[in-house]
């Protein structure tokens, strides 16, 4: 990437670099046990159908539906049973006419039979049993292939793997599936004025909360994240925090040290070095970084909190979940109306907090548009996006929405 220092990006412009510089992640196999939420690389095929062979589906007896046809409470009929059919029996005789089988939920039908009477319609008889209603033919059997015939692609590539998928995997016999494995991302926080919570607070500190933050973030996408011990502004601590790490690394994410002060630490140690410090025309997350620094990808986020969790949300989630080979990287959006007059600055979108829950016509904004407001944040549920060029929204004005959850 040559010359973008100078260049001032739209959020949407930006988005699509840092998707680039994250390529596809490798396609390994994986037990089924450890796919949850990850995203398939190929098509999964049936080695076999679903249900495997003709089988009930209630605990009772098979029979020809015609040998009870007659059956009724006031006239029952009365059938010798002439085997028993447990789940997992392989050696199943024939249904002679004028005979029962009493068969087990899941159990392999008898040639013969064409209908199961639940055990609730019988006396429950092992010698005879006394049966007292008809059924209709096929009731209560579950025919082979009737859920997944053989040979059937039942997970295309690009499926992402939850519960149901992975229980179905199972169902066909398949213990491990390609995926594109969790990215590895390496998070570091810097500045010198942060302490590690849990610790004293020292005077004219705070407390490092953006690192948490982060890796919590990668890894709610299925990712790795591996929290480097945060580094003050010092560059040769910087360099010598990531070098341990970086080989194995997909993603290196830094907080901090990115605008237009005296001790910019990550602007230091890494203009030169392969990555760019560039302008996004957007706030709170104006000022940013990204480039390569020997061959590993890095983004560098604003270190002010809620700058920190939205470029992650707009830049990097996206570009992850692309590598990840996920169909769909956005968010669901929505459209409600302002329940306050809300402004933002001219030249830049900006991304205020709200609160809109389902069935809400309105959005209400949460907290101002400080890039420092936590906990505004964390009481929010969603983004407000006003667009660039707009200066005011006024209460009751309909906006976008990005919902967060
Ligand atoms: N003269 C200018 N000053 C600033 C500009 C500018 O354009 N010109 N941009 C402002 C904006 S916008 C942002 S955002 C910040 C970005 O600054 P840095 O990325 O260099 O971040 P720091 O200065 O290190 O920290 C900013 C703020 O956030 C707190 N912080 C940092 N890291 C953490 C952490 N891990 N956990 C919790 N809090 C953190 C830090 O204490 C500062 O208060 O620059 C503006 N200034
Ligand atoms: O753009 Mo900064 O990221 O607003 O606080």
């Amino acid at each position: 990437m040559a010359n973008l220092a100078k260049r001032i990006f739209t959020a949407q412009e930006y988005r699509a670099e840092v998707a680039a510089l994250v390529p596809p992640l490798p396609v390994v196999s994986r037990p089924l046990a450890r796919c949850l939420g990850l995203v398939l690389a190929e098509d999964v095929t049936a080695g076999v159908s679903l249900p495997p062979f003709d089988n009930s589906a209630m605990d009772g007896y098979a029979v020809r539906a015609a040998d009870v046809a007659a059956a009724s409470a006031e006239h029952p009929v009365t059938l010798p049973v002439a085997d028993d059919i447990p789940a997992g029996r392989v050696d199943v005789r024939p249904l002679a006419p004028g005979t029962a089988h009493r068969i087990m939920t899941g159990a392999p039908l008898p040639p013969g039979a064409d209908a199961i009477v639940q055990v609730e319609l019988t006396d429950g008889g092992t010698e005879n049993v006394r049966i007292d209603a008809a059924v209709r033919q096929g009731l209560h059997i579950r025919r082979l292939g009737e859920d997944v015939a053989e040979g059937t692609v039942v997970l295309p590539a690009g499926t992402v793997l939850h519960p149901p998928q992975l229980g179905l995997a199972a169902a066909v016999g398949v213990g491990d599936l390609p995926v594109r494995r969790p990215p590895r991302v390496l998070v570091l926080s810097t500045g010198s004025e942060l302490v590690a919570p849990g610790e004293p607070l020292p005077p004219g500190h705070i407390y490092e909360s953006n690192s948490v933050l982060l890796a919590a973030a990668v890894e709610e996408i299925g990712g790795e994240a591996t929290v480097l011990r945060f580094v003050p502004d010092d560059v040769e601590r910087f360099r010598a925090a990531i070098a341990e790490h970086a080989a194995d690394a997909d993603l290196l994410v830094t907080s901090g040290g990115v605008s237009a002060g005296a001790y910019e630490v990550v602007k230091d140690a890494l203009t030169g070095h392969g990555v760019d410090f560039v302008r996004v025309a957007m706030q709170p997350g104006g000022p940013q970084g990204l480039g390569r620094m020997d061959g590993l990808p890095v983004v560098t986020l604003p270190g002010n909190p809620v700058s920190a969790a939205l470029s992650f949300e707009l830049f990097v989630r996206p570009a992850l979940l692309g590598a990840l080979g996920h169909p769909v990287v956005d968010r669901p959006r929505a459209r409600a109306k302002a329940a306050a007059t809300m402004t933002s600055p001219a030249n830049r979108v900006q991304y205020r907090r709200g609160r809109h829950d389902e069935g809400m016509v309105e959005v209400v904004p949460v907290g101002g548009p400080g890039s420092h407001l936590l906990a505004s944040f964390a009481a929010s549920n969603c983004l407000i996006e006003i667009p660039e060029g707009v200066v005011e929204i006024l209460a009751g004005a309909e906006v976008d929405l990005i919902l967060l959850d």
